[in-house]
């Protein structure tokens, strides 16, 4: 039903979790003279499980924001139209942005609220993905953090979902091919 449905484990809880260490270490690192809140921002809902894993690990101000945006409906490829379905809280006009994503696959995603957030006029802006496919890139998106990269299959678990499901497992894997509709 949920275990029974994974083919394989891509990275174990214990992997992602010593890969989100380093990345807060080296983040911490980074800000560590902005003497001002830096301003996180997770897009939901895949997101979830690595923001609050990576935020609790930074040993900086922080400030809390969510957008949720979605473009995949339950396939396995980009619809190639994103929307909002939630924006910003706060103005973010002169503040240090990061971005934090589960996953850049094609790019439209980032593509898209990259343009959104610049117009905003942030200090500054970073991405930080635990994830990134480059062979399924469509649109160039530079990642200032990222986890790992990984190869063409559609991943689910640790916030990743297929068809709105899996997102709760700890781990990332990839499903037995028969659960796929689409096959
Ligand atoms: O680079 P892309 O091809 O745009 O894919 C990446 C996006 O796809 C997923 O979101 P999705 O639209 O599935 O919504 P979700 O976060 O609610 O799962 C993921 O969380 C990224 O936001
Ligand atoms: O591999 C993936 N899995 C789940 N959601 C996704 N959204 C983009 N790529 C993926």
């Amino acid at each position: 039903m949920l275990h029974e449905d994974i083919e394989k484990v891509v990275f174990s809880e214990e992997q992602i979790q010593n890969r989100i260490a380093e990345m807060a270490k080296q983040i911490t690192e980074d800000y560590k003279d902005a003497q001002e809140e830096i301003y996180c921002v997770a897009i939901l809902k895949g997101a979830v499980m690595f923001y609050t894993d990576l935020v609790r690990r930074l040993e900086l101000p922080v400030r809390f924001d969510f957008m949720i945006a979605s473009s995949y409906g339950n396939g396995t490829s980009t619809t190639g139209s994103v929307k909002i379905l939630k924006d910003l809280d706060y103005d973010i006009e002169g503040k240090h942005l990061i971005v934090i994503e589960d996953i850049i696959d094609s790019g439209t995603t980032m593509n898209y609220l990259n343009k959104y957030f610049k117009e905003r006029k942030p200090k500054s802006v970073k991405l930080c993905s635990l994830l990134s496919k480059p062979s399924r890139r469509m649109v160039e998106v530079p990642i200032d953090y990222c986890g790992f990269e990984v190869p063409d299959e559609f991943l689910v678990g640790y916030g990743l979902d297929y068809a709105e499901v899996y997102r709760n497992l700890p781990y990332i894997g990839v499903l037995k091919p028969e659960i796929y509709a689409d096959n």
